[in-house]
């Protein structure tokens, strides 16, 4: 058959004419909706089985020992190791484990075989002395693949699962035991339910699993194919329909090809569901499994203990790169370098007043608004959280400058400073490290470069000829390099100082607002005094920073000047 080709020119083919709506499921009391995650599933890893099928390059040992040793180090009980009987690196791997891998006595190997006699036989090979190793055996079951991939009908295809169940428990039992199964009616979420209830069905009978021995029957979103809700109802559908239900653990190995594996997942744990199956960040087949870091998280952030370490989440993205030989986006979920990242305004504004009321609360509760998670939970830092470009506001800058320097600004210079960044970000149009804000501020408030004024010195004495309490202000500045002696009168050395410099420069100044504040712990600690000068034209701020608290003030006052003097030109 010749298939015509569709010129993007016409736009896409029409929907309901290429394809088709998914069938609601007939559960009308469903009770799922109604339900919460309240603890962890069943996690089983199968990164090294399904994320390494979907690589470029397959893992060899490395790459494969690598992951193996994180999945461990994370708390995986389960891990799917690989499918020995498809290539000799996988089976090599699976000795390596079994022989060299200190694998711990409460962790089971999981290997992934097709229901073909001499795929299953190589398998036991590959298992030969493993500790409760668990032997996974599918087979595809949809409508779509028994009559396009193998062209039988429900009961050729049950017969290959229950061939298969039969096969494998009795080499089981021949080699004396200590045996785990599971069975996957592979494409499940392209079977009809009744279908898949009945092959499901049929291997318990064979399998007959015990409370110490139970089943896992792995229900497969293979290819997800409907919205989350739709996957939750059959899951609840399978868990009240299977027979021996409490001798089986109903898994869920969810893809995402809708981009809705996590609420899939989600959904299908509240429908009833024990064992999760999926992939760091998600990696596997076409757009993934489902990512059980994301999971983990996820139910972190709602008060339930995920079972599941990811206190070091730049290791897991390291080894995920190293493995995988891919990149993990910058918008992922908890791991990408920029979701503890706000750039914009008013998300800043909300983090830094966040940040500064748990401070002051001193509770555990985690409560910063657009930060769903602390960061130094998952190992990363507070460094990235706010940056500056264009979009961002005055209470982005004032965080950046109180965190990296210690700098606290009152908030009227937040609002002047901001002016100044903007102007620098919409010029270069690019992020404003946080150095270069710091350098900025200091240029235009404390070193100023290149403008006329600097102090030198002050001394004050009593007005014994003026009024009460006034007293007399004589300092040293220098005017564009040469020494000036100046003279002023007031209720202390700010007052008497602005009143000598408005009388040195002709200009009328006085102090809008003063504040100040230690710069740094110890014996050396120096003072920042910020002063807000009113002058004919308006107002301006200016800084100083001293050891002494006094000549800091009057130095604030000089940088208010010089910026007096060049807005007057
Ligand atoms: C959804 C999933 O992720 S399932 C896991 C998929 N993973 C992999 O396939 C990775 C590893 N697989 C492989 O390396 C190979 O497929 C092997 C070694 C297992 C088998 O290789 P081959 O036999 O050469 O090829 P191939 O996979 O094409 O075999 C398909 C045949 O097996 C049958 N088959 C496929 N799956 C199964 C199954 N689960 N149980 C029984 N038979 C199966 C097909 O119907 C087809 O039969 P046909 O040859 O009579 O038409
Ligand atoms: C083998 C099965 C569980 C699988 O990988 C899938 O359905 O995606």
């Amino acid at each position: 058959m010749i298939l015509k080709t569709h010129s993007p020119k016409q736009g896409m083919p029409e929907a309901p004419v290429k394809y088709q709506a998914y069938p609601a499921i007939n559960i009308p009391d469903r009770t799922w909706p109604g339900k919460t995650i309240t603890q962890a599933p069943i996690w089983c890893s199968v990164d090294l089985r399904d994320g390494n099928q979907s690589l470029i390059n397959p893992m060899g040992h490395d790459r494969k020992a690598r992951m193996f040793q994180l999945l461990l180090d994370m708390g995986f009980k389960e891990i799917e190791i690989g499918f020995p009987s498809a290539s000799q690196t996988d089976f090599d791997f699976a000795r390596w484990c079994v022989e060299e891998g200190n694998v711990p006595q409460d962790v089971s190997l999981q290997v992934l075989v097709q229901c073909r006699p001499e795929l299953i036989t190589r398998t036991f090979e590959a298992l030969e002395g493993a500790h409760k190793p668990i032997i996974h055996f599918y087979n595809s079951t949809s409508e779509l693949q028994r009559r396009v991939v193998f062209g039988k009908d429900v009961a050729g295809i049950k017969q290959i699962a229950t061939d298969a169940a039969k096969m494998i428990t009795d080499m089981a039992a021949k080699a004396g035991g200590g045996y785990r199964f599971e069975y996957s009616p592979e494409s499940f979420t392209g079977t009809e339910l009744e279908v898949a209830l009945e092959i499901c069905n049929a291997v318990v009978e064979i399998v007959r699993p015990t409370a110490d021995n139970k089943l896992i029957l792995n229900l497969p979103s293979t290819v997800e194919m409907a919205t989350p809700n739709i996957y939750a109802d059959q899951i609840e559908w399978m868990c009240r329909n299977i027979d021996n239900r409490e001798n089986v653990i109903i898994s869920l190995h969810p893809h995402n090809d809708r981009g809705t594996g996590i609420a899939a997942t989600e959904l299908a744990l509240m429908a009833g569901a024990d064992r999760v199956e999926g992939t760091l960040f998600g990696n596997g087949e076409r757009t993934g499994n489902v990512d059980v870091v994301t999971l983990a998280l996820n139910m972190y952030t709602q008060g339930v203990d995920p079972k599941l370490d990811c206190s070091d989440i730049e290791r897991i993205k390291a080894v995920y790169e190293y493995s995988n030989e891919m990149a993990i986006p910058e918008r992922h979920p908890y791991v990408g370098e920029l979701v503890y990242t706000a750039f914009s305004g008013s998300h800043q504004d909300a983090i830094n007043k966040g940040m500064k009321a748990i401070r002051q609360a001193n509770k555990p509760i985690w409560e910063v608004p657009y930060l769903p998670i602390d960061p130094q939970d998952v190992g990363r830092s507070y460094e990235a959280i706010i940056r500056i470009n264009s979009q961002s506001g005055k209470g982005g800058i004032a965080y950046i400058l109180q965190e990296d320097y210690g700098i606290n600004l009152p908030r009227s210079l937040q609002v002047e400073f901001r002016e100044e960044i903007q102007r620098i970000t919409d010029e270069e149009g690019v992020e404003l490290p946080s150095k270069r804000i710091h350098e900025s501020f200091m240029q235009r408030y404390v070193t100023q470069p290149g403008t006329r004024l600097r102090f030198v010195d002050h001394h004050t004495y009593p007005d014994d000829a003026g009024q009460k309490g006034t007293r007399i202000v004589a300092a040293e500045i220098t005017d564009g390099g040469e020494t000036k002696r100046i003279e002023g009168k007031g209720t202390g050395p700010i007052d008497g100082f602005i009143n000598a410099l408005s009388i040195y420069l002709g200009i009328p100044m006085s102090v809008a607002d003063y504040s100040e504040h230690s710069l740094q712990h110890g014996s050396n600690a120096a003072a920042i005094a910020y002063v807000e000068v009113e002058h004919p034209g308006g107002k301006l701020f200016g800084v100083g920073i001293n050891t002494n608290i006094v000549t800091a003030s009057l130095e604030a006052i000089v940088s208010a000047a010089n910026r007096v003097l060049a807005v007057r030109g």
